[in-house]
């Protein structure tokens, strides 16, 4: 596990995943499961987010499907508490700000979810009583493999690729049009297609490329890297600049379409095999069954091939495969009724947990972390797991009900050890028959083991804090470390080896220092290991450039709780420079003011990233901490208002012919002003092509390209909405 990564408190593993249910849900006085639905719609949606658009999740997809199971029991025992705004009644996360949105012609929704196998059982019951079949009327389900990546949908006219949409929120989606042309084998003519159709399937990239992509350096919008290869697709395909997502590796398999001008086929399975003809890649292990026996057999073999499939699967998707019956059975709100994704457990294993590990993050969190005895878990030597929280080792969830009874963590406890949809192991269980008579329970440390200061938990917060602030070297070096990282200050020749040996020489403790090293420590470092009269030269010019930085990575360098790359850009946009980001946040302390309302309605910003983004600035020593560093800045950059709306941001646009109401100058500046890039020469990264009269072979160029060519007029009208 990466050391000092933050704790977010949430702690329910998969095989805990029925005990969550079993605080009845019933007896629950009303005014309790109030109480725990705002809680638990809280944790969802801040899930979402960091899930769907930072593609940087903070909790393991176990844990998440167990609180939105808690969340459906909860809504289903007490229906007056329900609402439409539940996290349950919503598809994935509205679109990410700085993205054109996209309608689908046809919404994309999300499937229902089973984990045991009599759900399956029940699945076909359901569709049968549904369609009042008989017990014993034939019923073909088609089953396939559940891609483990992002949903697209791409559309087609005449054949020819015109558009690809990300699901956002299911109604609409980030256009990702300029990034999809870079999909390894995407089509981008079909055969013999249809004039309209809607292609849906799962971008994803295969388990050699991510570890590739992970050790080139490559983060994530949280400025960690990718945590899985989910993320990393969707992280890649998510760019506002379609050139990284050209450098990535993704692939794409077709599973589904949308709206289309006539059918496809009269089955699923025939539809897929279309697909297939058209050009698509398709999945070679999807199948056709008349029984749920047979269903459950072909999950089996799927399961079974799933570690050398050579990309991540985490279930298998059935489908009825009649469409006329799909038509009659329609959708749920999120869901359709004709589908149902049968998820893999979380792989396990038994070893022996020989200490707990206490560190500390940069935001001061101490995290305990499992040393492990080695041990081999779905095919890879697992010897850390992380323990989440205190409440976590003596046995209770993020919802703090118990999920262990009895069965606190001890060092020396032999442990079952489970890895879900992500790479950082997590403990499921603990076998009391092998616990030693001496075994104590685990005191969690009240002290930071780094600094000696306070270790102190909030109110309603399940993470341990240090209160030792800067004082503390764990969380000073954390800080150093986030500072110059990628999205941060990204000084050449300063990664986290050397600030965490410049912080154990003493010479920096804070950010503002490393603007000092210079005039302070430029001879001691000349006569350094390692260093010498060029490279001391290039490491201070590096730091010198960096005295002029952008608003919205000196907000992201802060390393700010919850304030993220993505965040930290909207506030960026939003407030443009740091006098008024910082008047606003100041004042917007205050939870009456009208600067805490208009910080809130900032598309992107809830309450739980405008009060941490409060706190930090109003705390003293953080303050003052900031202020100097400020001080040693020439220019803080401000950031172009808003783009993120208008129709043509993050777009490539080529000019060609004469322009009759305005110069091409203007129409470059105005372009760039709204977000654009101006290119002069047509390309497939070419996102509009604005021709006026005497346009050419550009205009020509950008047809055969299935570009979309506009006039001057409809540009006015595009670029004035
Ligand atoms: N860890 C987190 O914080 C976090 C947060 C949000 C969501 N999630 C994860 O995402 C899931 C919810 O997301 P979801 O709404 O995308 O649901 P889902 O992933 O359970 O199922 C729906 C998706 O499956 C995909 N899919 C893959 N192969 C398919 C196939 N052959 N046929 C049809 N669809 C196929 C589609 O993209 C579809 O949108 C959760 O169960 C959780 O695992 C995790
Ligand atoms: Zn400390």
């Amino acid at each position: 596990m990466a050391r000092g990564s933050e704790n977010t408190g949430s702690g329910a593993s998969a095989p805990d995943r029925a005990a969550i249910g079993s605080p009845d849900v019933e007896a629950l006085p009303p005014e309790d499961a109030a109480a725990e639905i705002v809680r638990l719609s809280t944790q969802i949606e801040a899930a979402n987010l960091a899930y769907h658009q930072a593609d940087a999740p903070e909790i393991d997809d176990a844990t998440y499907d167990s609180l939105k199971r808690r969340l459906q029991e909860l809504e289903a025992a007490f229906p007056a508490l329900s609402s439409a705004a539940s996290p349950t009644q919503k598809v994935g996360a509205a679109p990410a700000p700085g993205f054109r949105k996209l309608t689908h012609a046809r919404p994309m929704l999300s499937l229902e979810n089973a984990f045991a196998d009599s759900e399956v059982d029940e699945f076909a019951a359901r569709v049968r009583s549904f369609l009042r079949l008989a017990a014993d009327a034939p019923l073909a389900i088609t089953a396939e493999p559940k891609i483990d990546g992002l949903s697209l949908s791409l559309r087609y006219e005449d054949g020819r690729l015109v558009s690809a949409a990300t699901r956002g929120d299911g109604a609409t989606g980030e256009d990702v049009t300029a990034n999809a042309r870079h999909i390894s084998g995407l089509p981008l003519e079909l055969h013999e297609a249809p004039k309209l159709l809607e292609v849906r399937g799962e971008v994803y990239m295969t388990h050699a490329d991510f570890a590739a992509l992970n050790a080139s350096g490559a983060v994530s919008g949280s400025g960690k890297p990718f945590s899985n290869p989910r993320n990393a697709a969707a992280g890649s395909l998510r760019q506002l600049d379609a050139t990284i997502t050209a450098a990535r590796p993704l692939h794409f398999f077709a599973y589904a379409w949308g709206a289309t001008s006539e059918p496809l086929a009269a089955t699923q399975f025939g539809a897929v095999a279309r697909l297939g003809a058209m050009g698509f890649q398709t999945n070679p292990l999807m199948q056709r069954c008349e029984t749920t026996q047979c269903l459950l057999v072909v999950y089996r073999k799927i399961e079974a091939q799933r570690a050398s499939l050579g990309y991540d699967i985490d279930g298998v998707v059935y489908k009825v495969d009649d469409l006329a019956l799909q038509a009659r059975l329609g959708m749920r709100s999120t869901t359709p009724r004709w589908a149902l994704a049968h998820k893999f457990p979380a792989e396990t294993a038994w070893t022996t947990l020989e200490r707990i590990e206490i560190q500390v993050g940069r935001t001061g969190a101490l995290s305990p972390v499992a040393r492990l005895a080695p041990v081999t878990v779905g095919g890879v030597v697992v010897q850390n797991a992380t323990l989440h929280n205190e409440d976590y080792i003596a046995g209770r969830d993020a919802t703090g009900a118990m999920i262990r009874e009895g069965r606190d963590i001890r060092e020396g406890d032999r442990v079952m050890v489970y890895r879900a949809g992500d790479v950082i192991p997590k403990i499921a269980d603990v076998d009391l028959t092998a616990r030693g008579a001496g075994a104590r329970p685990y005191a969690f440390p009240n002290l930071c083991p780094a600094c000696g200061a306070d270790a102190v938990r909030e109110p309603g917060d399940a993470v341990r804090r240090c209160t030792g602030g800067l004082a503390c070297p764990a969380q000073a070096i954390e800080k150093l470390r986030h500072f110059v990282s990628r999205g941060a200050f990204d000084i050449e020749g300063l990664g986290a080896k050397q600030v965490e040996a410049f912080h154990a020489l003493g010479w920096i403790s804070e950010p503002a220092d490393i603007f000092h090293l210079g005039e302070r420590h430029r001879d001691a470092l000349k006569t350094t290991a390692g260093w010498g009269e060029r490279s001391v030269g290039n490491l201070l010019g590096a730091i010198e450039q960096r005295r002029h930085i952008g608003l919205d990575r000196l907000i992201f360098a802060l390393g700010i709780r919850h304030v993220g790359e993505t965040a930290a850009r909207l506030l960026a946009r939003h407030y443009h420079d740091w006098p008024s980001f910082i008047a606003a946040v100041d004042e917007a302390h205050d939870e009456a003011s009208p600067a805490w309302a208009a910080l809130n309605a900032i598309d992107g910003v809830g309450t739980v990233l405008a009060r941490s983004l409060t706190a930090a600035f109003a705390q003293p020593t953080e303050r003052a901490a900031i202020n100097r560093l400020v001080d040693q800045l020439t220019e803080i950059e401000p950031v172009a208002a808003p783009t993120a709306q208008t129709e043509i941001s993050g777009l490539t646009v080529v000019f060609t012919g004469t322009l009759e109401r305005m110069t091409r100058a203007e129409a470059k500046a105005r372009a760039e002003a709204m977000g654009a890039k101006v290119a002069g020469t047509v390309s497939t990264r070419t996102d509009l092509v604005v021709a006026g009269p005497g346009a050419g072979s550009k205009a020509k160029k950008a047809a055969d390209l299935g570009i979309r060519v506009v006039d001057e007029d409809e540009w006015l009208t595009i670029a004035a909405s």
